[in-house]
């Protein structure tokens, strides 16, 4: 046994390795929804059309699902471990997020076609596709950086605590995104992304050389426990479990009502309540903002009191509650926008506090790794890649109300830009849709609780 106090057992050296992991959340969530915002400049100047931004906004998950690259990723970290994966991940991020950038500044893909799709559209989207491998990897990784440094300590706190940093970043993204683009040009968001994403990556190197000093006062490696292993043949035993299918069924259309939202909430403000564009993402960044305190929250709850499969239905009515509040076609006066999104906030605070720490209640521990990256896997195939391009179609195909040339004045002079009407009521009753069989997910993960005695009612201490 080592002489040695391990480094975790100081508070403040692994809150420190916390705050400089959690980073890389932050820049990486700002990317991830800063597009929201954007959704309106997109059409106006670049022409594209609801179909297309769907199509961009679906790439997230093309690599993830198509190439495996959630599988590999789980491999991957499984066998070399946090820092090389996290650094890798955060490296995809930087890259993805440079094409996006390029894709929206240059002038050289105009009017051009790859693959019958406008190439500006294609390099975008391919270039989102990449980042949605980084930043999947990078929360997979973060998540495992997050129990080994907090093993015995405050291990859902630091947790939802790190979600919680994603989300800021979510909140600036839609807060400031718009403002940014009219200040500067429709790719300027990605140009602060790119630069963020390079201090994020200097802060996991630190995170690094810290985590390194980790193994030397253990003295073993951090990929030492065989536990964490992750096993092709795992595979067959989690997916024959039927309380793992309804967290999972859970987890997808959760997320396809609250993440293709976003993707979507700053038009829908523009278009249904009103809201000029460059401030259309205020409302919609209150969202992230209530999450950011209620998530370790309710994790905190559930830690203590338990009650983990009613907190989640409890969530699942909040966000139905809420898009259809929003769906309502005459309730167009922005404090009802204000009201619903403080709800979804309410929702999406509520399932992922009590989602994710039920997993280890419901898989064994040798399995999780692989249990997490399946469930990360349906949720890219459903939430972030199906959802979001269906949305895109349906405003296209059923929702289109007219076309207008405004001037607009843009990084300091007029331009002459189209503004696209849609109805957003179909697309709600979509959302309302997905909230309401996650209330059916929730309800059947309950009664599978009380028959399999997965503890998802009881706090922290008491799980058999
Ligand atoms: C998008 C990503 N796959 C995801 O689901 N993120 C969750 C947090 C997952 C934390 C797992 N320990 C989110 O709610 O943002």
């Amino acid at each position: 046994m080592s002489q040695t106090t391990s480094l975790r057992e100081q508070k403040t050296v692994r809150w420190t390795a916390m705050a400089l992991v959690s980073m890389g959340m932050l820049c990486g969530y700002y990317v991830a929804d800063v597009a929201s915002p954007l959704k309106p400049l997109l059409e106006g100047q670049l022409g594209w059309t609801s179909t297309e931004y769907g199509f961009y906004t679906g790439a997230y998950g093309w690599f993830n699902v198509f190439l495996g690259m959630l599988v590999v990723g789980g491999i991957v970290l499984d066998r070399l471990g946090a820092r090389l994966t996290g650094f890798l991940a955060i490296a995809f991020m930087f890259l993805g997020t440079a094409a996006q950038w390029w894709a929206l500044a240059t002038t050289s893909l105009a009017g051009s076609q790859w693959l019958g799709v406008k190439a500006q559209v294609l390099m975008a989207a391919l270039g989102y596709a990449l980042f949605g491998v980084g930043i999947e990897w990078f929360g997979i990784t973060a998540t495992k950086i997050i129990v080994r440094w907090f093993k015995g300590h405050e291990m859902a706190l630091a947790m939802g605590l790190q979600v919680a940093v994603g989300r800021l970043g979510t909140a600036v993204a839609l807060g400031s995104g718009a403002a940014i683009a009219v200040a500067l040009s429709v790719a300027g968001p990605f140009m602060v992304g790119t630069l963020a994403l390079a201090f994020g990556l200097v802060a996991f190197l630190f995170f690094a050389s810290l985590d390194r000093r980790l193994d030397a006062s253990e003295r073993g490696s951090e990929s030492a426990n065989p536990e964490d292993q992750f096993r092709l043949s795992d595979i067959g035993g989690i997916l024959s479990d039927r309380g793992f299918w309804l967290l999972t069924g859970l987890c997808a259309l959760f997320y396809s009502a609250v993440f293709p939202f976003l993707k979507y909430a700053p038009d829908l403000m523009v278009q249904k309540f009103g809201i000029e564009e460059r401030l259309s993402g205020i409302i919609p960044s209150l969202l992230p903002f209530g999450t950011i305190l209620l998530t370790p929250f309710f994790g905190n709850l559930y830690d203590r009191k338990g009650k983990g499969a009613t907190i989640m239905l409890l969530g699942a009515l909040f966000i139905t509650g809420s898009h259809l509040l929003l769906a309502v076609p005459f309730l167009k006066f922005w404090p009802v926008a204000v009201v619903a999104v403080l709800l979804l906030g309410v929702g999406f605070s509520l399932v992922p506090s009590a989602m994710w720490p039920s997993v280890p209640k419901i898989v064994e521990e040798r399995r999780l790794g692989t249990a997490y990256a399946l469930i990360f896997f349906i949720q890219n195939l459903v939430a972030l890649m199906g959802v979001p391009y269906l949305i895109g179609w349906v405003l296209d195909r059923f929702c289109l109300r007219g076309k207008e040339t405004v001037t607009q004045e843009i990084a300091g002079k007029l331009e002459e830009i189209v503004r696209v009407h849609y109805d957003y009521t179909l697309p709600m009753l979509l959302f309302v849709l997905f909230g309401l069989l996650a209330v059916g997910f929730a309800l059947a993960m309950k009664a599978e609780d009380r028959r399999r005695g997965y503890g998802l009612e009881l706090p922290a201490g008491n799980v058999k």
